[in-house]
């Protein structure tokens, strides 16, 4: 089965773009859009290419997905890890390191091969000094820089620092064990950091301010992994050593000091004249910030825009005091209060995955309202109606509208925020935003009014037998318009121009107290656009056939028709008054049809009428009455009416005119009935026999003259009686609406074909049926076609050939195959132009073969997409719970360490406590830091939260599990 490159990308937990290389590379050219679909080959192609082991491809570049700051750890000192951080250099999150990677491919896609060779080389030729100095560029420094034992490669900074002048004094560098289990400077503390802006002060307040490299000396423990670094330039002089920022004494675990690197002017790199030094400025404004934020938005993990506090600091020569600075010093003046707010947005554009622009603009908007965000909280999981608008995803998902329209973007698409988007793409944007999505069904007005009207059962006791409706089909003057005027007592055949049947006719009669309706169609063309409308008035079809012509290509069709609707068939063998015919013949056509006669041990009643003899007639009558006696036909008269129109026409002196058939319920003068777009009062009923004869109640199946709707309803259409005119005026007009912009917008219906079958019927415990209509240019191959498909005969999944039969594809096929949700396979020959043109209108598929063994093939394929997959677990990891965060409007955040294998984002967890499981619930968040995470390795931490489940508590383990889904086989 076909599979969209972005949900394989997204199965490979790779980026859809890098597949799309990938595919390129891996020699399947043309898929140029992520949106673009692979066989099953091709994808077996592209996996065999990521497991080539090929250094170039994706698979390797994938590794950069994981974040530099993350894998440094594992392998301290080792070249390959001081490569990732190298050809990232500017990446300190995830994020980042990911769109640093894609980007270096973008502009070379052995760029990340070349640069890491080279700095490989670099590595073993030069003293490690250098490669540190660059691979710590991305960091911070979190306290004073000393001296250090453990990494040679300050001295060497030392060294370097002194050539070049600059007062500077190297902090000691961590290892990345070090830096990770630093208490606050863990992948964990980004999330408890809030907790900590909620306390007065905060924990870091009382770290002794630092001077590095950089003028934007941010410690991690407040986000480091969230600042850019710049390039650098001076450095900066150290303060004289105080009792504040006096270095501690270093543990052994301590983090290494990191090293931001940012410009900044001189002056404030230098420090006014009664300044405290910049880093602690920073890091207070950097606090008072996020505990604003965090108030403000309820401690989520948002990033807002400006602030209040930078508001109202602009222009100030100094600053508030921080509650934990008690020290006196000013703080930025409104100048160097201005560039770090600028500064600041830029870099939050930049965590936003923002352009800068479009992200100063979002904050400059929010400043202007309230100072904060406002948007939703970011979610893992979204659910939106179809059709979906950006701004939906964008409200649903808590994402900016700007970032849903660049994934857009960079699809071609140009979509404004109030465009809407079909499931594909809203699927694909969400999985490019690392979103699951759900849509939800829109409840619309007409769910609302008719829900309760259609789906309401009637009472056992309030159902009463109603008459049966019969509908006359078969082959052209093969006497139907004469039978039913014999039956009821009428000529109509006369009045008919050219003696073809024009109009529906409905009536009913009395046979011996019992009513019987009748309708009549102008060929089984009517009777199947009715049924492809679901309009499904026939309880019995009876099949005309001439004794003299025996069963005719139109015959076979009515055949077809009424087998797909799927209501008993009783024969008329008519003209039998005719001398010489041999009615054997016919009957052995019908046999040959698959209508065996109950005369010759079958179950079809074949009944021998002639209308001009009124030979048959009353045997005819009561074996549709007996037929209708053993269906029980059964109605409730006492509720209001619900029924169908069957044609409606504008009349002189009456206004619209609508033959209605009545299924269930009693209609009544003065009722409110909507039929499709038309609505209005019932203003008068007549009979169809009798125009003249006026009625006041029709009770089921009675077919009536309606008078009252505003416009003429179309036929096929249901309609429905409901309390209020105003609803039902309401009800037509937005379908009239929806049926405007159907008519603008769409292609049409879409119906069953191979390669939607899935979709259309998915997987079911019940048997699934694929209705077929076979056409073919001999005999001799539609006997070898069926042949081959009982092969594909299987328990979960069926074939049903609605119709087989030589020539070539008519307007009938396209509209049984409408009707029944049928694909057309036409071998060898073709569709005619006007069955061509409406299969395009009503989305019916015909396929076309020359060779028998490409149909089975096919048909294999789909129908074994259809089988039910088979499902195991794979186990993924597992993770300690080591302290539990419970946050209003979020709840219960489990910080967690993987103590084994990786936690992914969609997985589900068992939560085991004192071995044992106690509850199972899939990951609602998995975060890294304040990052969503899309997985999280072993060794490291990470917040997560469980669906529906609150009472984590410390100690719980998660074993991690995700359910793959095994496509089946006929053959397993
Ligand atoms: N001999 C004989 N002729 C019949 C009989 N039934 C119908 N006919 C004739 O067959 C011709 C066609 O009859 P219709 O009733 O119009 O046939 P139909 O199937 O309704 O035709 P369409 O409305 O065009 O689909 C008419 O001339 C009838 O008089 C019959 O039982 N015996």
């Amino acid at each position: 089965m076909a599979v969209r490159i972005y949900a394989l990308a997204k199965e490979l937990k790779l980026d859809s773009k890098e597949l799309v290389d990938i595919c390129t590379r891996a020699g399947i050219p043309g898929k140029g859009s992520a949106l673009a679909s692979l066989t099953e080959g091709e994808v077996t192609k592209v996996k065999q290419y990521l497991n080539g082991g090929n250094d170039k491809s994706p698979k390797a570049s994938s590794s950069t997905k994981a974040p530099p700051a993350m894998e440094r750890p594992k392998a301290p000192g080792s070249a390959n890890e001081r490569m990732k951080v190298i050809v990232t250099p500017r990446a300190t999150s995830p994020l980042e390191a990911v769109k640093a990677a894609r980007l270096a491919e973008e502009t070379d896609p052995e760029s990340e091969f070349v640069e890491e060779t080279a700095v490989e080389q670099e590595s073993q030729d030069q003293p490690t000094a250098e490669v540190e100095e660059t691979a710590s560029e991305p960091t911070e420094t979190t306290a004073q820089e000393q001296p250090t034992e453990e990494t040679p490669t300050a001295e060497a900074k030392s060294q370097e620092s002194s050539t070049s002048g600059a007062a500077e004094q190297k902090q000691p560098e961590s290892s990345p064990e070090d830096t990770k289990s630093e208490p606050g400077s863990g992948p964990l503390a980004g999330m408890l950091r809030r907790e900590d802006y909620i306390g007065p002060g905060g924990a870091a307040a009382g770290k002794p301010p630092v001077v590095g490299r950089t003028n934007k000396p941010k410690p991690k423990r407040e986000g480091g992994s969230q600042n850019r670094a710049r390039p650098a330039i001076k450095l900066a002089p150290i303060p004289a050593p105080t009792e504040a920022n006096k270095p501690k004494p270093k543990k052994k675990e301590e983090a290494k000091a990191l090293k931001p690197d940012m410009k900044l002017p001189a002056e404030v790199l230098g420090g006014k004249a009664g300044s405290k030094p910049l880093a602690a400025h920073l890091r207070k404004a950097e606090r008072s910030l996020e505990a604003e934020r965090a108030r403000k938005t309820g401690g989520t993990f948002i990033d807002g825009g400006g602030t209040d506090d930078d508001s109202k600091n602009k222009g100030k020569g100094k600053g508030p005091k921080g509650k934990g600075e008690s020290d006196g010093r000013t703080m930025l003046g409104g100048r160097e209060q201005r560039q770090l707010n600028r500064r600041r947005s830029n870099r939050k554009g930049d965590e936003d995955d923002s352009s800068n622009r479009g992200s100063r603009r979002t904050i400059r908007r929010t400043n202007r309202k309230s100072g904060t965000s406002s948007a939703a909280p970011r979610k893992g999981r979204v659910t939106v109606q179809l059709p979906c608008t950006v701004r939906d995803l964008s409200e649903a998902a808590g994402i900016p509208a700007m970032q849903i329209q660049r994934v857009l973007m960079q699809e071609g698409v140009m979509a404004r925020i109030n465009d809407s988007m079909d499931e594909d793409l809203t699927e694909f944007v969400a999985a490019e935003l690392g979103l699951e999505v759900n849509f939800a069904q829109a409840v619309t007005l007409e769910d609302e009014l008719l829900a309760s009207i259609r789906d309401a059962e009637d009472p056992e006791d309030q159902l009463q037998p109603r008459p049966p409706v019969i509908t006359f089909l078969g082959h052209v003057d093969h006497g139907k318009t004469s039978l039913l005027d014999r039956l009821i007592g009428i000529n109509v055949v006369s009045g008919e121009s050219g003696g073809i049947t024009q109009h529906i006719r409905a009536y009913q009669i009395e046979k011996d107290g019992a009513g019987i309706s009748f309708v009549d169609t102008p060929g089984h063309e009517a009777f199947t656009e009715m049924r492809a409308r679901g309009a499904n008035v026939t309880d019995i079809a009876v099949l005309v056939v001439a004794a003299d012509d025996g069963v005719m290509p139109q015959t076979e069709e009515a055949i077809s028709h009424a087998k797909a609707a799927d209501v008993p068939i009783v024969v008329a063998l008519n003209k039998i008054d005719i001398p010489g015919i041999d009615p054997m013949k016919a009957m052995a056509d019908l046999s040959a049809n698959g209508l065996q006669p109950s005369e010759w041990g079958g179950d079809i009643e074949v009944v021998k009428t002639s209308a001009i003899t009124g030979e048959g007639m009353d045997d005819l009558l009561e074996t549709l009455l007996t037929v209708a006696d053993l269906n029980e036909y059964r109605a409730n008269p006492n509720r209001n009416a619900l029924g169908t129109s069957l044609e409606s026409q504008q009349e002189s002196g009456h206004g619209v005119v609508a033959k209605v058939i009545v299924q269930n319920g009693t209609l009544r003068v003065g009722d409110v009935v909507v039929c499709g777009d038309a609505y209005g009062r019932v203003r008068a009923m007549f009979d169809t026999l009798n125009p003249e004869l006026a009625i006041e109640e029709a009770g089921p199946s009675t077919p009536v003259n309606l008078l009252g709707f505003n416009t003429a309803p179309a036929a096929g259409e249901h309609f429905y009686v409901l309390d209020d005119i105003a609803k039902a005026r309401e009800l037509a007009e937005s379908r009239e609406d929806q049926a405007r912009r159907d008519s603008l917008g769409s292609t049409g219906p879409v119906h069953v074909t191979l390669e939607n079958l899935f979709d259309r019927l998915g997987h079911s415990e019940e048997v699934q049926t694929l209705n077929l209509i076979l056409r073919a240019d001999v005999r001799g191959s539609i006997e070898a076609i069926q042949k081959e498909l009982t092969k594909l005969d299987h328990p979960e999944v069926k074939l049903k050939s609605l119709l087989s039969t030589v020539g070539g594809v008519t307007e009938g096929d396209v509209q049984l195959a409408a009707a029944s949700d049928a694909v057309i396979l036409a071998f060898n020959v073709v569709p005619d132009e006007k069955a061509r043109s409406l299969a395009d209108k009503l989305g019916v598929q015909i396929r076309r073969y020359d060779v028998i063994y490409k149909i089975t093939d096919d048909l294999k394929l789909a129908l074994e997409g259809m089988l039910k997959p088979e499902e195991h677990e794979v186990e993924l990891g597992r993770a300690l719970v080591q302290q539990v965060f419970k946050i209003s409007r979020i709840g219960t955040v489990a910080g967690c360490r993987v103590l084994t294998g990786t936690v992914e984002r969609n997985a589900r967890a068992r939560v085991i406590r004192d071995s044992t499981v106690i509850g199972d619930y899939s990951l609602d968040t998995l975060r890294r830091e304040k990052d969503d995470a899309k997985e999280v390795r072993e060794g490291f931490e990470c917040g997560i939260k469980l669906t529906g489940f609150n009472d984590v508590k410390e100690g719980d383990l998660f074993e991690v599990y995700k359910v793959e889904e095994i496509g089946r086989t006929f053959d397993n």
